[in-house]
């Protein structure tokens, strides 16, 4: 089983319990949380820190924003459904998207 094999729906459950607000869409083939942000500006930091992620796990996000709010959808296109890059991808956002208390 590689990073890159689709998971089952157990899987995808035991994965999405780390990931507060996360769940799976109705289609059964991605996972999807909405954030908000106190402006454009953060949203756009956010993005722009999810995106090196991604870029680093060579994993993509379908995403939508609109001032402070961005959509994500999480998908592996070649397995068509969620494998364990989409949970990687989605613990990096929530990093992302909280930054560290010093
Ligand atoms: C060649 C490259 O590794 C692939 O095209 C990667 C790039 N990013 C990707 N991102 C996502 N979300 N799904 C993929 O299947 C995918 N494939």
């Amino acid at each position: 089983m590689t990073k890159r094999d689709r998971l089952n729906a157990d899987d995808i459950a035991a994965g999405l319990a780390d990931l507060p607000g996360w769940s799976l869409a109705e289609d059964g083939l991605s996972i999807e949380k909405t954030y908000r942000f106190k402006s454009f500006v953060e949203a756009f930091g956010f993005m722009s820190q999810s995106a090196l992620a991604a870029e680093k796990l060579d994993h993509h996000p379908e995403w939508f924003n609109v001032y402070n709010r961005v959509d994500v959808k999480l998908t592996t296109h070649t397995a068509k459904g969620v494998t364990a890059l989409d949970l990687a991808l989605a613990a990096r956002m929530e990093a992302a998207a909280s930054p560290a208390c010093p």
